[in-house]
């Protein structure tokens, strides 16, 4: 066999094998070939296998030891004499800490006590601030003048060695603290600012990485550092039994440091450490020894370089020499074993090297050793390495958010944070750094929205009067004199009398009303706690006034019971001079009818519309519509809703109605878009309404109407015990006097789904078992006026149990309806559970609510609906088992702004602080010009199109 055949078939089958007792053996017969490029080729085999030093030292040739060069460090090397310095060495394995992993911050508060803890038994922390550690791997191909560092950061990650960079820091440090504020801002070139850089800028990115990046959708900067750590794990210091996958922490000295060329394109560089651990093993065996053993394991990072321009040898020495052989040197990440004992290797690693001198005492330190998902196929490693090129080139004073704002709100600045983020020294610094970029997200989404409501305005005057009012919302009512005729009318002939909160819900709604700006705001409250009767004062005072209303609500049944419930209360309205008109519009209007309806609304004859869809149709045009509700809000979209903007009125007052004008705004007011008022009877967290809604104002009513009884809610499993219980307390209920409404989940039976009961199947099996009482059926399939003749018996006491689907889910009010029973439940969410249950205990009557899971290990989760009858609170507990997109829906989550880092269940609190920092950055500069880095970066952040409706 020719030598060039045998050579590459007899390195590939080694490889193969990665047997390291045949490698003195195979170089032998290279050498024995004769073969020039015998030496290449070894190299080639230590690249491509797991080859082990200390073997080939003992056993191997002479030569091969005078070449490695490792005898003496080998000797030289106490480690013990180092692992001294560090107590801590104790720890085996540890559990990756995950930063999302729970479902309350919970695991966070654990993560940073236990990392507290964990400092102040180990070590001092003022002394571990001396350490300063080398430049980090990644550091080679960057263009070192360019690089700054921030000085603020307690720690630098990314420390230097030479004096010129010390001084450089110093000289950025100065820089910092000078540049970055408030008053300074237009100093800074916006180009620094703009993290919208391409990656391209980073300084030894190949075109194969740069392709990888784009590929990944990581083309700038931005993109780059906002691809967030998914977890940390939690770095412990190496005890005896190490095992395949943990990240640890070692001590130890480097034994060999080589850059090898494995092919034209292939390169890779090797660090061999060896490191002094607890000998456990052989300490077992000779338990009398008393002497702690200890053994030296020899940890092999790889660094895999492709291109051409890798394997030049320039190239390959320098990165080999930036570790010498005795450097003592901190090494931290995952391992995996070799085949050969007491050997490891590490791919994904960090090496710190450690300077003479030092308080070696930070490396015993936890450190939080970054996670990140693999993107578009590119793998953690690569991409970890790649955001520690792009945060060296990040320059410090990238921040758009003035200095005074972040010391006000306790932030970090943003290249801290970016540094905290993916390099933390610790848990805190990590926490810290994700509490600034959280704060972001909301930061920029309420200036976004702030800002673009200021544009819509004419004055400055209008636009601090904005600005005031959401910097103080308490301050925002009218009190009930300065309310309408009509409205004090309806209110005095209402059957009960409103809530406090009720009331403070009007008057809110009220002062906006009165405002030249168009009101935007939600309402919210729980289920039955008397939002319709509050939107319709609120519609009353507009009517009042010489305007329309229109009222939107998403079923039939919904806008038949609203109008029917508004005609009862308007029924003793006589004394007014002008009665209000109302008319009732949905798709089952007859089109004649509809028609006269839409000619009323345009003439102004009608002043106030209830319906469906159909009320935002282009053909119905409003005289003076000055008032939009739309109902359960949640079910349109935001675009349906936004569709009443489009209906502005043109003339400024309905004719029949003029002698009603009492306010006199009505000439300055003309081509308004109307005030809208959307509501929500599925409480949904403040934090996530604001986040949904952050250009909306908030109205919430808290408590429920005097004389309620919170309905009694069980959960049972449906077995056959469960269903005999759950039908013997229909029949008490029944003979009692009440009306039971039966839930299920489907209409029809499924094949796919046998274990679901169904609405229709089900109505045989409950008449025959209530043979004396009534049954009806409702559900989506009906025609609309089914719909209403069934809930309408249902009403009037001639039907007594109803068989549904979760039609009646939404605004369903029977007050005497006392008992709900819902098939599957465990198929509902929770607030939906929670609204249907809201469809009992409406009246003064004692109800009941069974839920009926069909397996016991469902049961866990409906039992919280057990303990609460408090939709805020439920909520609350949805938004934290089932996050937000489940929470809110497909249709409505949609519109929920992308968060890459917030947990708006947890991280509320943040919200807030950025709500009040956007304030003060409009009241300080309306249009953002004193802040041209702020309005740049919120110009890229959130494209305005994407914020309106
Ligand atoms: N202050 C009050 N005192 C007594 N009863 C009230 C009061 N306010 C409203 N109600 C009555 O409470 C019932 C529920 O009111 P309403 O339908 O407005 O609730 P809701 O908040 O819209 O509920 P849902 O979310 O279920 O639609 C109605 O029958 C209404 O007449």
């Amino acid at each position: 066999m020719r030598c060039c055949n045998f050579l590459p078939f007899k390195f590939s089958k080694m490889c193969y094998r990665v047997k390291p007792k045949f490698t003195d053996k195979k170089f032998v017969e290279i050498d024995q070939h004769g073969v020039k490029s015998a030496v290449k080729l070894r190299k080639k085999v230590f690249a491509l296998m797991d080859y082990n030093i200390p073997d080939l030292i003992e056993n191997g040739s002479g030569e091969m030891k005078s070449k490695m060069n490792l005898e003496d460090s080998v000797d030289d090397f106490d480690i013990s004499l180092i692992q001294k310095r560090f107590p801590s060495i104790t720890l085996g394995s540890a559990p990756q800490v995950d930063l999302y992993d729970g479902t309350t911050s919970n695991s966070e508060a654990t993560i940073i006590s236990a990392t507290e803890g964990f400092e102040q038994n180990f070590y001092d922390s003022s002394e571990a601030r001396q350490v300063q550690n080398t430049l980090s791997e990644a550091s080679w191909p960057f263009d070192r003048s360019s690089v700054t560092f921030s000085a603020s950061r307690k720690d630098d990650s990314f420390p230097l060695t030479s004096q010129s960079e010390e001084t450089l820091d110093e000289v950025t440090r100065e820089d910092s603290q000078n540049k970055v504020g408030l008053q300074s801002q237009s100093n800074l070139t916006l180009n620094e600012l703009s993290l919208d850089k391409s990656v391209d800028c980073l300084l030894g990115l190949t075109k194969r990485q740069y392709q990888l990046l784009d590929n990944c959708g990581l083309h700038t900067l931005r993109k780059l550092l906002h691809h967030f750590p998914r977890s940390y794990a939690n770095l412990q210091n190496a005890h005896a039994k190490i095992d395949d996958g943990q990240y640890l922490i070692f001590v130890g000295e480097v034994l060999s440091s080589r850059g090898v060329k494995a092919s034209c394109s292939f390169s890779f560089l090797e660090v061999i450490v060896g490191c002094q651990i607890a000998d456990r093993e052989s300490a077992c065996e000779n338990v009398t020894d008393e002497v702690e053993q200890k053994k030296t394991i020899y940890l092999h990072l790889k660094k895999f370089f492709r291109g051409t321009r890798f394997t030049y040898k320039p190239f390959l020495n320098s990165i080999a020499n930036k570790y010498q052989v005795r450097d003592i040197a901190c090494v931290s990440g995952k391992v995996r074993t070799m085949r050969a004992k007491d050997h490891y290797e590490m791919r994904e690693y960090h090496i710190d090297v450690l300077e003479d001198g030092k308080d070696l005492s930070l490396c015993a330190k936890e450190r939080p050793y970054p996670i990140y998902p693999s993107k578009g196929g590119s793998n953690p490693t690569f991409l970890r390495d790649i955001i520690a090129r792009a945060l060296h080139a990040l320059p410090v004073n990238v921040d758009p958010i003035p200095k005074d704002i972040r010391e006000e709100f306790g932030l970090l600045s943003l290249h801290d944070a970016y540094c905290g983020i993916h390099k933390p020294m610790d848990i805190s610094e990590a926490d810290l750094a994700r509490k600034r970029l959280i704060f972001d997200e909301f930061f920029y989404l309420q200036l976004g929205r702030l800002f673009q409501m200021l544009e819509g305005l004419g004055t400055q005057i209008e636009k601090d009067g904005l600005l005031e009012k959401y910097k103080r919302p308490e301050n925002n009512t009218a009190c009930t004199e300065e309310w309408c005729c009509l409205t004090k009318k309806i209110l005095e002939l209402l059957p009960y009398t409103l809530t406090s909160s009720q009331l403070q819900a009007v008057s809110e709604i009220i002062w906006d009303l009165k405002r030249p700006v168009p009101m935007n705001r939600l309402l919210q409250g729980d289920v039955g706690c008397g939002k319709t009767i509050v939107a319709f004062l609120a519609c009353m005072e507009v009517i009042g006034s010489g305007y329309q209303a229109a009222f939107m609500v998403p079923t039939e049944l919904l806008a038949i019971q609203h109008y029917e419930h508004l005609l009862t209360l308007l029924e003793n309205v006589d004394e007014v001079k002008c009665k209000p008109t109302v008319a009732l519009l949905t798709g089952s209007t007859p089109l004649k009818q509809s028609r006269i309806i839409r000619k009323g609304i345009q003439t102004g004859e009608i002043s106030m519309v209830i319906g469906t869809h159909s009320l935002i149709a282009e053909r119905v045009e409003f005289s003076a519509l000055r008032i939009a509700v739309v109902d359960e809000q949640h079910r349109f979209g935001v675009i349906q809703r936004g569709r009443f903007n489009s209906k502005l009125f043109c003339t400024s007052s309905i004719p029949s109605m003029e002698d009603a004008i009492t306010d006199g705004s009505s000439k300055s007011d003309d081509y308004m878009a109307p005030h809208v008022l959307a509501m929500s009877a599925t409480p949904i967290p403040r934090t996530l309404a604001l986040a949904l809604y952050g250009d909306m104002s908030l109205t919430q009513i808290t408590g429920l109407p005097p004389g309620r009884i919170p309905v009694q809610t069980y959960t049972i499993e449906g077995n056959d015990k469960g269903f005999d219980d759950v039908y013997k307390m229909m029949m008490d209920e029944l003979k009692d006097g009440g009306k039971v409404y039966l839930v299920y989940p489907i209409i029809e039976l499924s094949e796919q789904l046998p274990q679901l009961r169904a609405a229709s199947a089900d109505i045989e099996v409950i008449s025959d078992r209530f043979p004396e009482y009534n049954c009806g059926l409702l559900h989506g399939r009906m025609r609309g006026d089914e719909k209403e003749e069934t809930l309408r018996k249902f009403r009037t006491g001639e039907l007594h149990i109803l068989l549904a689907t979760q039609v009646i889910e939404i605004g369903v009010d029977v007050p005497d309806a006392s008992m709900m029973v819902v098939m599957n439940s465990e198929r509902f969410g929770m607030a939906q559970l929670h609204q249907l249950r809201g469809r009992v205990g409406r009246g003064t009557r004692q109800s009941k609510c069974i839920l009926i899971a069909s397996t016991a290990s469902s049961l866990n989760r409906l039992k919280i609906l057990e303990q609460s009858t408090d939709g805020f609170h439920l909520a609350n507990m949805d938004l934290l088992l089932r996050g937000p997109g489940d929470l809110l829906g497909k249709k409505q989550s949609g519109h929920l702004p992308e968060f890459p880092i917030t947990r708006l269940e947890v991280d509320g609190n943040i919200l807030q602080d950025a709500h009040v920092a956007a304030l003060k950055m409009l009241s300080a500069s309306h249009d953002l010009e004193k802040f041209p880095a702020l309005k740049l970066e919120l110009g890229m952040r959130q494209p305005l199109c994407l914020l309106g409706d």
